[in-house]
């Protein structure tokens, strides 16, 4: 086997970083700083990140078949246009919740996009209750509100055959599972697939590796859990040098390196002496693992 290394490849430090994406055909990865309010896109081989700031808190991005990129920013789905620098408004959701906003957010294997909103914290996990649900913006631009009563609308992803949806509630410390119905998109019959122990701390973002086993980033936790979904059981632990690992991809050549974005926001003077890294993105090697392409927004 050969040896896990860790190490911190984007060292600019994001308030709350997340929703990280590869971008294969440039070799570059897309990601957000929610709470810093932009999207940014990070060049391995230059070291340079690209950014566009959003005018209010952006949960996540994805790619778009057609070009460009779709956010949830605020409580809106919007589109970018990278070359033009220009966000533009395609659906509301939450209309009413004016302490709302969207948080986590992944394309489904048919091209819609599946992305969640919660209330806004008053400190990391410290938040009005079940105020957030979970959307699709499918590719016509309409929208479906799939259930509400969401404290942290979270990791998201689905199964190599297409039949299952996993789904990551924080504030419930679990990874749920659903029926998958790629064709309408529907999903059904929520169950729990995992319950975090007590030391592992929030789950956050997820993402499903070649073999259909889960990655779930722990935040609080200082690591990313490898999960079996079928027996329910812990695999593996990655532990990070930074306590608030927020969500992983794979990407890199063959999507064999895991990238994890992690948070600094709201870290006393004390702890950021201690993780001087937190905020940065890490790329772990050696796991032995690979990754799947990420799907594209098809409308
Ligand atoms: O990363 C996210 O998904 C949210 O944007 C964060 O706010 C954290 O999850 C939260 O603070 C801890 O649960
Ligand atoms: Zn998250």
């Amino acid at each position: 086997m050969s040896s896990v290394k860790i190490e911190c490849a984007v060292k600019e430090k994001n308030k709350i970083g997340e929703s990280p994406v590869w971008e294969e055909k440039e070799g570059t990865l897309l990601y957000v700083d929610v709470s810093g309010q932009k999207v940014c896109r990070w060049n391995p081989a230059t070291n340079q990140i690209h950014t566009l700031k959003t005018d209010q808190y952006v949960g996540s991005v994805v790619p778009r078949r057609s070009g460009g990129y779709i956010i949830g920013v605020g409580t809106r789905f919007a589109a970018v246009d990278w070359k033009q620098q220009t966000i533009t408004t395609i659906a509301h959701v939450d209309e009413g919740k004016s302490n709302n906003r969207f948080n986590d957010g992944k394309v489904d294997p048919a091209g819609r996009y599946f992305a969640g909103t919660m209330a806004l914290e008053v400190r990391p996990a410290e938040l009005e209750r079940h105020q957030g649900s979970l959307f699709t913006l499918n590719p016509d631009h309409s929208v479906v509100k799939h259930f509400d009563k969401v404290d942290i609308s979270n990791g998201l992803d689905w199964s190599l055959d297409h039949k299952i949806f996993y789904y990551i509630d924080s504030l419930s410390f679990k990874v749920d599972a659903f029926d998958y119905d790629k064709k309408t998109g529907n999903i059904s019959n929520r169950r729990a697939v995992y319950h975090l122990e007590k030391d592992e701390g929030i789950p956050d973002g997820m993402c499903i590796d070649t073999e259909g086993k889960l990655w779930v980033a722990c935040y609080s936790g200082g690591r990313v859990l490898h999960i079996d979904p079928t027996t329910g059981k812990r695999l593996r632990t990655v532990k990070l040098p930074v306590d608030r690992t927020t969500s992983c991809c794979f990407g890199g050549q063959d999507y064999s390196e895991l990238y994890v974005t992690t948070a600094s926001e709201g870290m006393d003077e004390d702890s950021m002496k201690r993780q001087p890294e937190a905020g940065g993105i890490f790329k772990i090697t050696g796991l032995g693992a690979k990754g799947i392409p990420p799907y594209s927004f098809s409308g």
